[in-house]
């Protein structure tokens, strides 16, 4: 039931985090399994579309079909027992109003096929991309790498720790980052309540390795929340400006730092209008961005996103870079990095920043279990969910390590 209501909510445009209060009364384990089922109905909607129309004289209402589309998952993907998944399913077609008495024997007798169609179920491709991220993608890489990225989709995240010291749980990563299961749950972990290390993925945690924090330098983080990436530079016993525009977002910020017993001064103001009162010597911009490098954790994404408002994005990463840039101090570095799939958001920024700002240099990536075909042309950082495939792929990332070789930029 708590999965259903998450998926209705997406259905309205909801992300899974906002609609997370929908399921808040529910027992915490309860409220786990709806969200695990929730995703990982969300990774799998097309192909559950695609076996389901031929079983269906008309497409059911809104509701119905996400009842079907949550037995498919559970019983094709997820191995559930079919009879478990088939009887759960027709008591929430009975427990959806009037037309639920009707609906409720076509969704019997659906399901009953679609217990046996496993080998139809395994040939069907994983869902596809968006027209509007999977043209750029497709144009970057090929068609290839684009199905690549899908299946990775499907597979969903693992979950990856980053270490303050030396102790941390899983399996150790050559970047450094630790590897749990996905669905492991975080604070029953050792180390949680002591803070030695948090959640962050393998390839959001090279962003700030790039930046190579040293003790005792002044750096800023100008766009921190949640706070991963300065929690890493304060680990590091940088002086840090952890900034952020949102002022409940910051309250993260504050908080994983303080779980982590580590420190930062904290600013909630537009980045854009921000001066330290002396020159940096380096500056973290983890910019806002599309966010489609996430994909894998946040499945929604793609379902109520249409790529509109990339160009004021995109806009508001150049002046944001070109504004940092101006705080620090010659000879200072930079790391620009986004979360992101789309060239425009990553390769094309860099591009475009050599070009306006002469005195800039791009500085290879340096920093353990970096592979060379990673590195772009430009000397960037180009992270996608299908690298690592044997490991259990990455989020997608733009990271480039920039040094500006004189005082005016
Ligand atoms: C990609 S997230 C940052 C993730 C963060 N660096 C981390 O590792 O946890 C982008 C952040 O930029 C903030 N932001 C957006 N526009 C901003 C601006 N003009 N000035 C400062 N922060 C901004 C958002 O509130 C959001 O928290």
């Amino acid at each position: 039931m708590g999965a259903l209501r998450l998926l209705g909510a997406v259905d309205e445009g909801a992300t899974l985090d906002e609609a997370a209060a929908l399921t808040e009364r529910l027992p915490p384990p309860d409220r786990a399994r709806a969200r695990r089922l929730a995703l990982e109905v969300l990774r799998r909607e097309d192909r559950c579309d695609l076996l389901l129309a031929p079983m269906l004289a008309r497409r059911p209402r809104p509701e119905i079909m996400r009842i079907l589309r949550l037995a498919t998952v559970e019983m094709l993907a997820l191995a559930e027992a079919p009879h478990g998944a088939v009887n759960a399913a027709v008591a929430l077609a009975r427990a959806s109003g009037q037309k639920g008495q009707a609906a409720a024997g076509m969704v019997n007798a659906v399901l009953r096929k679609v217990a046996g169609a496993a080998e139809p179920w395994a040939r069907l491709s994983p869902q596809k991309l968006p027209a509007w991220l999977r043209g750029p993608v497709v144009a970057a890489w090929g068609e290839a790498v684009a199905a690549a990225i899908e299946a990775a989709h499907e597979a969903g995240a693992p979950l990856d720790l980053t270490p303050k010291g030396a102790d941390c749980p899983g399996e150790a990563l050559p970047t450094g980052s630790y590897r749990l299961p996905a669905g492991t749950q975080v604070s029953a972990l050792p180390g949680y309540e002591a803070g030695d290390w948090w959640v962050q993925d393998a390839a959001a945690a090279l962003a700030a390795r790039l930046l190579d924090p040293r003790p005792g330098e002044r750096i800023a983080d100008l766009c921190a929340a949640p706070g991963g990436k300065t929690l890493q530079l304060a680990a590091a016993g940088a002086e840090v400006t952890a900034l952020d525009i949102s002022q409940p977002r910051l309250a993260r910020v504050a908080e994983n730092l303080s779980r982590c017993r580590l420190s930062a001064r904290l600013v909630a103001a537009d980045a854009l209008d921000w001066r330290p009162d002396q020159p940096l010597d380096a500056v973290l911009l983890d910019a806002p961005c599309s966010a489609t490098g996430t994909i894998r954790r946040h499945p929604e994404l793609p379902r109520i996103r249409d790529g509109a408002g990339l160009t004021e994005l995109t806009g508001l990463q150049a002046r944001l870079l070109d504004h940092a840039l101006t705080l620090l101090k010659p000879g200072g570095r930079l790391v620009y990095a986004t979360c992101s799939l789309l060239p425009a958001e990553g390769e094309e920024q860099l591009a475009a920043a050599l070009a306006r700002h002469p005195d800039l240099t791009v500085e290879p990536p340096q920093a353990p279990g970096i592979e060379p075909g990673w590195i772009t042309a430009q000397g960037g950082l180009r992270l996608r969910p299908d690298l690592w495939p044997e490991r259990g792929g990455m989020d997608g990332f733009f990271i480039a390590r920039l040094r500006k070789t004189a005082g005016r930029t």
